[in-house]
């Protein structure tokens, strides 16, 4: 009977508490620790949804850093836990660090177990609907191989990728350096009926005009000087798979025609030669620039644009994408531990908070740099804001104020893009009159690109 009842741990150090708490919650499986190293073995075994804590433990009763620790480790090793911190009467500062540090929801004490049962039958509700979630997801297939999203866009880019990826469409990434556009292509192609071929990158801004042709196309021999052989170019050596034109944007126009005509016609004709040859492959391309604002200019061919641009997947950077920070953080912090062979737990709140708050210009690229030079210079159990060499951001959990109004900036530039630039648009989705919205694009200095 016992083990259909959910478990609920109870961190709590007071026997009077225990006993009473055991006696109230009799409809769930109560297991009681009164230290960290015992809510830890709990957690690790019982695997509870629900966590009770109190954060006065022992060796500190009096305060509150070895809840606060607890707290920390519960969150490590098993995040999805709904912790509800117990706090003394008043003390919201700690409430509210606690609830930043991961924590579900508080309580303050005196204890009135009738409120207390509300908020716990909230709890495990909250945990089944997550958990329910989860499994659908789940079973969807993880989203995309070396793609770590959790961000709404970033999950409909997985989406669109997932769709288009057994099609044969052109698709035309777009992102600034560093978003990830070589691992999206590789995704694509790694869905693709095409994944047992070859995957062939080429960085357009990278090989200089005079050799871009026989790059791509290849060459006879004899061709010019110093063609001493056949060599095929990129555009044959892919074929059958995908080939990835990366900053397709810094294309010499001379070339763009020849591309063109490969991507209409589908044959290739080498260097000094004479023949066409018909090549299937897949065509990914990604670039930073605006190619539209190019072609209005004449710095890159409108057809071209045009037979590139099937399908555009617009790769949001780093700093508009939700919580995917904390979440990319910590799997390369766990990537670089096992490269580097560091035992590093995680961050401090500290360390996490200037994660956050930071606008990683160079995207996730930088942050693997940042974090690996973190791995190097860490030799704590946590990474702490010195390792990482970024700037201290104000700790979420003293200043509420400042939470809300990120929070609002957040969700203004998130209606703004999501109407393209459209002012009246964005106001209606966030349910406000449009001289309220730019009285508060006006607050918050945002910089609106208008469509
Ligand atoms: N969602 C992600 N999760 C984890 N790692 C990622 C993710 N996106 C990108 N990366 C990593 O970040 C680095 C940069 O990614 P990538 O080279 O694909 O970016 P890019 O947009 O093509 O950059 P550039 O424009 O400079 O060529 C790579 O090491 C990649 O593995």
């Amino acid at each position: 009977m016992t083990d259909t009842k959910p478990v609920l741990l109870i961190v709590e150090d007071d026997p009077g508490l225990q006993s009473q708490l055991r006696w109230h919650f009799d409809k769930y499986d109560v297991v009681v620790a009164p230290d960290r190293n015992s809510a830890i073995a709990a957690i690790r075994m019982h695997e509870p949804a629900v966590v009770l804590q109190d954060l006065g433990l022992p060796p500190d009763e009096e305060g509150v850093e070895e809840g606060f620790a607890t707290i920390q480790e519960t969150m490590r090793i098993a995040p999805n836990t709904k912790i509800i911190v117990v706090t003394g009467y008043h003390d919201y500062s700690n409430a509210l660090r606690a609830v930043a540090m991961g924590a579900y929801d508080f309580y303050q004490k005196p204890v009135n177990t009738d409120t207390l049962d509300l908020i716990v039958q909230r709890a495990y509700q909250m945990w089944s609907l997550e958990n329910e979630n989860r499994r659908l997801h789940e079973n969807k297939q993880n989203p995309l191989p070396g793609v770590i999203a959790s961000d709404d866009r970033m999950s409909s880019v997985c989406r669109i990728i997932e769709k288009i990826a057994p099609t044969d469409v052109t698709s035309l990434i777009l992102g600034e350096s560093g978003t990830g556009k070589e691992v999206i292509a590789r995704a694509i192609h790694g869905l693709s009926k095409r994944s047992d071929r070859r995957f062939v990158a080429i960085n357009c801004a990278a090989v200089p005009e005079n050799l871009m042709e026989s790059e791509l196309f290849g060459y006879e021999k004899g061709a010019f000087t110093g063609a001493s052989k056949r060599t095929l170019g990129k555009v044959e050596v892919a074929s059958g798979g995908t080939l990835f034109l990366d900053e397709i944007g810094d294309m010499p126009l001379a070339l763009q025609a020849k591309l063109l005509r490969f991507l209409q016609e589908r044959v290739v004709e080498r260097l000094g030669g004479r023949e066409e040859i018909p090549v299937d492959v897949r065509v990914v391309c990604a670039t930073n620039k605006n190619l539209e604002q190019m072609a209005a200019e004449g710095t890159f061919r409108e057809d071209l644009y045009y037979r590139i641009s099937e399908m555009v997947i617009d790769l949001p950077p780093l700093r508009e994408r939700g919580g995917d920070k904390a979440l990319i953080a910590r799997h390369l912090l766990q990537k670089f531990c096992e490269q580097l062979n560091k035992n590093i737990k995680g961050f401090t709140p500290e360390a996490m908070s200037a994660i956050e708050g930071y606008e990683w210009p160079g995207n996730i690229r930088e942050m693997e740099n940042k974090l690996k030079r973190a791995v190097i210079m860490c030799d704590q159990r946590n990474v702490g804001i010195t390792d990482l060499g970024l700037p201290q951001h104000d700790d979420l959990s003293l200043n509420l104020r400042s939470v809300r109004q990120e929070a609002e900036k957040a969700a203004i530039i998130r209606a703004i893009n999501m109407s393209d630039g459209n002012i009246s648009a964005a106001a209606k989705l966030l349910g406000v009159t449009r001289p309220t919205l730019y009285d508060l694009i006006k607050k918050y200095s945002i910089h609106i690109q208008e469509n």
